[in-house]
């Protein structure tokens, strides 16, 4: 790449100007009911029927040897007995189908017998006992609560997340029910849009959706190590997100974390992060590829259990942001739903978390899907223009979207499933659109990811072509929190990317701190800024 990518932490550029060191149930009668908290068992009256209640001088109610996990196992009845989850070959050859092959998600086991990939199938004849309702119900019950663990926007779904976990293994920070934010001016200046959303994934734990899916794969080994399976450590190769959140997860449970890391292609906040929490980090001087690879055959060969996205148990916790998404939209179906993919896992996790919902009964269809890409990390997107014909991995270039940098996705099979199956569309972003596009929606009050960029510049493509209308409800999914990249937008606004008009660029002015000069620019600023100009 021509220019100095923020992305590089030994390339990271200063500007003069930034004074900035680089860098209601209706249950069958033999099935008992799933617990629903006291809130939803008990609805209120109207508020005209209310008593006024007395105001209570709230003291601690626990005992010291007492915590929610505690309380949890006491008023949480158990369901093990009637929900099940397996691994089973995903979506198998029916020419070379072996049906009877399927795993214990006890078992420690990434890949089918064939060397395709795996997925957690769940016992929906058991979970369709109940009616649609039932489980919106149920789960809307869940949200906002401090119970354990549905006080997670993960683990509120834990029916269809692993069943069977006892809730006092379930390693969790409360995460999901991230915000769902009405790009008001955004839409409206930049696209002419009414409805369009931001799903903030990135506003959670370790600031990335990948906590959703680490506090399921975490939660399960927690288990597994106290079943005495030969699981001494976690590991994973990682663009930074994927590390963050294995560690902190890791570092809660009191699990070592092993991290493959690209070296000098990851924002410094991200390689700082399993650094304070513990890790054992590697820098390795290859790419994001190159450390899956050395990942994989490393878990094959020591008890260090893989916590990458192949591993499919990741997914499950992914798919609830899906879920979250009807769920904040009281159960109405958006009509597009737009996320930027790298190892691919997650829009198969979305397509998934959607799916359910419809075979479940609780919404009757689901949003057309958009994947979208770094124009320099690309193989999905050349594989779709070439009409799905034979896939064919890349080497990623550098790009400010640096967790995508990725040229040969593990989910690459899932991502094609779950673009076919939803109607779905890729599409691509170059450095200066994707950076453009994270400049104007900061400009109207958000703070995101170069990824969010990517994925803007898909619905910006879309709509120019007409293909997203004005009024279409649409989503976009923000994977990671922009803090973490803050040396992308430094750049951006100094004007220091080679071969990039920056021009959105809002560099600070440089004022001598006396009154007549603090005045003179004020008053050209107010100028340039009053109605008439
Ligand atoms: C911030 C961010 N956005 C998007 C992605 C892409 O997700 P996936 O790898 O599941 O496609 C990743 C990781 O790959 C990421 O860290
Ligand atoms: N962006 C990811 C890349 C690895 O993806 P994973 O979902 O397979 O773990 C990261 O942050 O490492």
């Amino acid at each position: 790449m021509a220019y100095s990518c923020s992305c590089s932490s030994s390339s990271s550029s200063t500007s003069s100007f930034f004074s900035i060191k680089p860098k209601t149930p209706s249950p069958k009668p033999h099935f008992p009911k799933p617990h629903f908290i006291k809130a939803s068992t008990n609805p209120s009256p109207p508020p005209s029927q209310q008593q006024p209640k007395p105001i209570s001088v709230s003291k601690p109610r626990r005992p010291l040897d007492e915590n929610i996990r505690d309380e949890a196992r006491r008023n949480n009845p158990t369901y093990s007995h009637l929900f099940s989850a397996k691994y089973v070959p995903f979506n198998p050859d029916p020419s070379h189908q072996t049906s009877d092959e399927s795993y214990s998600l006890d078992e420690i086991v990434y890949r089918s017998r064939s060397g395709g990939l795996l997925d957690v199938e769940h016992d929906i004849a058991a979970l369709k006992t109940y009616d649609g309702k039932y489980w919106r119900d149920l789960f809307d019950s869940r949200v906002g609560k401090t119970t354990w663990p549905y006080g997670s926007g993960v683990w509120s779904k834990k029916e269809w997340v692993l069943p069977e976990i006892d809730d006092a293994d379930i390693v969790s920070a409360f995460e999901g029910n991230s915000n769902l934010f009405w790009a008001e001016r955004y839409g409206k200046q930049f696209l002419g849009m009414n409805d369009l959303w931001v799903k903030h994934c990135g506003i959670s734990h370790t600031g990335s959706f990948k906590d959703l899916g680490m506090t399921v794969l975490v939660s399960q080994v927690n288990r597994l190590r106290k079943m005495n399976r030969p699981v001494v450590g976690v590991g994973c190769a990682s663009t930074g997100d994927t590390s963050a959140a294995l560690s902190a997860y890791c570092a809660s449970a009191g699990i070592p974390s092993i991290v493959f890391l690209p070296a000098n292609r990851i924002s410094i906040a991200q390689l700082v992060q399993p650094i304070a929490n513990g890790a054992f980090v590697l820098s390795l001087d290859t790419d994001f590829d190159g450390c899956m690879h050395l990942i994989r055959e490393v878990t094959s060969e020591l008890p260090i259990y893989l916590a990458n996205s192949l591993n499919s148990l990741r997914l499950e916790g992914q798919k609830t942001a899906a879920i979250e998404i009807l769920q904040q939209f009281d159960w109405q179906v958006p009509d597009w739903v737009i996320v930027p993919g790298g190892n691919l896992g997650n829009i198969y996790a979305f397509y998934k978390g959607f799916h359910m919902c419809k075979e479940l009964g609780l919404v009757d269809r689901i949003p057309r899907l958009v994947c979208a890409q770094a124009a320099n990390a690309n193989p999905l997107y050349l594989h779709y223009k070439s009409g799905w014909k034979d896939f064919k991995a890349v080497k990623a270039n550098a790009t400010f979207a640096s967790a995508i940098q990725i040229g040969d996705p593990v989910s690459i099979d899932r991502a094609v499933y779950a673009l076919k199956n939803s109607n779905g569309i890729v599409e691509e972003a170059t450095e200066e659109e994707l950076m453009d596009a994270m400049a104007e929606a900061d400009s109207t009050g958000m703070f995101i990811c170069p990824h969010t960029g990517v994925a803007l510049t898909a619905l910006i493509k879309l709509r120019k072509s007409g293909v997203i209308g004005k009024t279409d409800r649409t989503v976009v999914v923000s994977t990671a929190h922009g803090l973490k990249f803050t040396q992308s937008k430094i750049d951006y606004h100094s004007k220091e990317i080679k071969d990039m008009a920056c021009r959105f660029a809002n560099p600070p002015v440089h004022v001598k701190a006396d009154f007549a000069s603090v005045m003179d620019v004020l008053q050209r600023y107010l100028l340039s800024k009053s109605p008439n100009h």
